[in-house]
């Protein structure tokens, strides 16, 4: 359904006034991926080494300056404005930050509201029950629809994240750590919806995140990335068994076990 094709994108540091000149820093490098409608894709891999970039990428929100992207069978580089617009939102996004997606000053029905508002013809009371059914599919009170941003907890404000996401019943959802801020037993019912989200609608996702037993509970596939690379992708059974590479045995290192005795020490990083 995605499929990345050899994606190359860099970055320029340093303005033309840097003592150090510019500096060009590879964030993505020969990236080959592909998800598979109904299926989560996990994309985990250390600060900095380009899992942000690879997903905007993927939303249109950065270029890749060499490669191709496929979704649905077309290349979303080479549409028409009005036709990427059209693919595009089938594409949809939940961030960390919940506060970016919902507008503090607003009732959460406006955030909620707003894709269906942009994209969709529907009368005020359609839109209405429309938000109610959407906040009932990720756990939340009909009724909540009224309140705003400050009266929910974090786990809740994700909940409304989730609902707009899906307001336009996407295919795809790029999740950028976003369950990252929350504590272990709201990640957890996170994740779950999540599941449950993916069976009902048949979603597709790409789950970013650096905590690689959050990427290892809810993917079908997971890639490891390290500096702009795609180093290893597993593929059915428990990841942190069959991973071979390097960086991706560092990061099963890094998990802490429960029993302090039992930890690895990390230190691998002279193999990669
Ligand atoms: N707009 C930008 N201009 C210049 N450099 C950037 C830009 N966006 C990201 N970078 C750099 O690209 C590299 C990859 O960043 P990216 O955010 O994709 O990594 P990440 O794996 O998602 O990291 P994290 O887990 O910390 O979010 C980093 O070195 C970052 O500083």
């Amino acid at each position: 359904m995605l499929e990345l094709k050899n994606v190359h994108k860099s970055y320029t540091l340093g303005g033309g006034l840097s003592l150090f000149g510019k500096e060009t820093v590879k964030v993505a490098d020969q990236i080959c991926l592909t998800i598979e409608q109904g299926r989560c894709h996990g994309l985990v891999g250390e600060s900095g080494s380009g899992k942000s970039t690879l997903g905007k990428m993927i939303l249109g929100l950065e270029q890749p300056d060499r490669g191709e992207i496929w979704f649905e069978g077309k290349n979303m580089l080479t549409l028409s404005g009005r036709e990427r617009k059209r693919m595009r939102r089938k594409i949809q996004t939940v961030f960390q930050d919940c506060y970016s997606s919902l507008n503090p000053r607003w009732p959460v029905y406006e955030s909620v509201r707003e894709p269906l508002n942009n994209f969709e013809r529907l009368s005020a009371g359609e839109e209405k029950k429309t938000v109610r059914e959407l906040f009932a599919a990720v756990g939340l009170q009909p009724e909540d629809i009224t309140k705003y941003p400050h009266q929910f907890s974090g786990g809740q404000l994700q909940r409304i994240s989730i609902a707009r996401a899906i307001a336009l019943k996407p295919k795809l959802i790029v999740l950028d750590e976003a369950v990252s801020s929350l504590d272990m037993l709201i990640q957890h019912q996170i994740l779950q919806l999540l599941d449950e989200l993916k069976t009902q609608y048949q979603l597709s996702y790409l789950f970013i995140s650096h905590d690689l037993m959050a990427v290892r509970s809810i993917s079908d596939q997971l890639s490891v990335m390290h500096q702009g690379r795609i180093v290893e992708t597993l593929d059915g059974g428990d990841p942190l068994s069959s991973m071979k590479h390097p960086v991706s045995k560092q990061l099963v290192a890094s998990i802490l076990p429960s029993q302090p005795r039992n930890r690895s020490k990390p230190g691998l990083t002279e193999a990669v």
